[in-house]
């Protein structure tokens, strides 16, 4: 078990990488630490597995340092890292039994024979396998052969970490929550560090106590399923989290205040002075479509805007509507009041976010 540790970490597939763009990783600095369920979250292309490859070492990175507790580890192969991968698609001995599959990883350390039996059993009844026990892999389904697959990743308790390449695309949508929970259980039995990639938000929150999220080759986000809704630190966690995404608006710093065209964004001196400080053009405020007031009738505080569409998901309601030239979308509750032609509606201060070069500024709100 470990504490993983990347340090000054790049990695490029280019032979003479010329700028940010031609690095699957930009130089980061990021700890897992022992014993947490984490998650790495982003879209495709954005460096998850790259990472994963670097962290396993079956990828040598092309700068910094992967570090396991206090041991540089780059020149260690995959099996000397003592790591356990558990990838997209089932990798399991077909003519084996389920069994000698599931004890595959303890006897090729020559774990004793009589400690072998109780272990297999036991991640077997974790993950239902046992009525399977005496079949022959071949002979299993897509699902039964990715869950023989992930027992062999979880089957010894001795390694440093388990990384999981999103490991439930080939599971059907009713086994896969039932999974995501017994993997839980177990990181919570086990107490070992778990790497969970996915590009799935929920599968994510579900999984992980926290989250990296990944953008373009860098981690713009660490925290827990919660800060990521509430305070998103970048732009694209803003938009990659919930659904809908969070709402942006391209803002102009005048003497009047805060300004989207010709609208004035009523904000505490203290945002208003950040994003005064601040010498970039690009500036913008970001709130979730969940935390936009939306008043039954018109008061001095909330702007008028017009109502474009409103989609009834059931237990609430998304509000698309015009802020200016700004498509926005608010939540409305069940048996909040539906605005027709016109909404009144304001950005409470507490949940207005600035960002500036896309990142989140720290705004002390006492
Ligand atoms: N072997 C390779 N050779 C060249 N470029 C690669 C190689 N593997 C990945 N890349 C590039 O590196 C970047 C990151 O890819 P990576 O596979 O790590 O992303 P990912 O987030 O895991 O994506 P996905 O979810 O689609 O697997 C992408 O631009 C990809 O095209």
């Amino acid at each position: 078990m470990a504490e993983i540790r990347l340090r000054s970490l790049a990695h490029t597939y280019e032979k003479d990488p010329q700028s940010p763009e031609d690095y699957a990783i930009r130089e980061m600095e990021h700890v897992w630490h022992q014993g947490g369920a984490y998650a790495l979250l982003g879209p495709s292309g954005c460096g998850k597995s790259t990472m994963l490859n670097i962290i396993s070492g079956l990828l040598e990175p092309s700068h910094g340092e992967v570090i396991f507790d206090t041991r540089i580890v780059n020149e260690l192969s995959p099996q000397e890292r003592n790591i356990a991968q558990v990838f997209q698609f089932p990798v399991i001995y077909d003519t084996m039994t389920v069994f000698d599959n599931l004890a595959f990883p303890l006897r090729n350390i020559k774990t004793p024979e009589h400690l072998v039996k109780p272990r297999v059993h036991e991640v077997a009844d974790i993950l239902e396998l046992t009525p399977l026990l005496k079949r022959k892999a071949k002979n299993l389904s897509a699902d039964e052969k990715q869950k023989v697959s992930m027992g062999r990743g979880l089957v010894r308790d001795d390694v440093s970490a388990i990384l999981f390449d999103e490991p439930l695309t080939v599971i059907d949508p009713q086994l896969k929550w039932k999974l995501r929970r017994k993997l839980k259980q177990i990181h919570e039995q086990f107490n070992i560090t778990m790497i969970y990639v996915t590009h799935d938000q929920l599968e994510a929150s579900t999984f992980a106590e926290k989250i990296a999220v990944m953008y373009e080759g860098q981690i713009v986000q660490f925290g827990t399923p919660r800060e990521l809704f509430e305070k998103p630190a970048h732009t694209f966690v803003g938009f990659f989290i919930g659904s809908p995404g969070m709402n942006f608006l391209d803002i102009e710093v005048t003497d009047q205040g805060l300004r989207y065209g010709d609208i004035t964004i009523p904000v505490s001196e203290k945002r208003l002075a950040a994003a005064r400080a601040s010498s970039s053009d690009n500036i913008r405020l970001g709130i979730r479509p969940e935390f936009i007031h939306v008043w039954d009738d018109r008061n001095s505080e909330a702007f008028e805007v017009r109502v474009k569409d409103m989609e009834d998901l059931g237990t609430y309601r998304i509000m698309t509507f015009w802020f200016g030239d700004a498509l926005m979308k608010a939540r409305l509750h069940e048996d909040q009041r539906i605005p027709q032609k016109k909404a009144y509606i304001s950005f409470p201060e507490q949940w207005l976010n600035v960002y500036i070069d896309e990142f989140r500024v720290e705004v002390d709100d006492e």
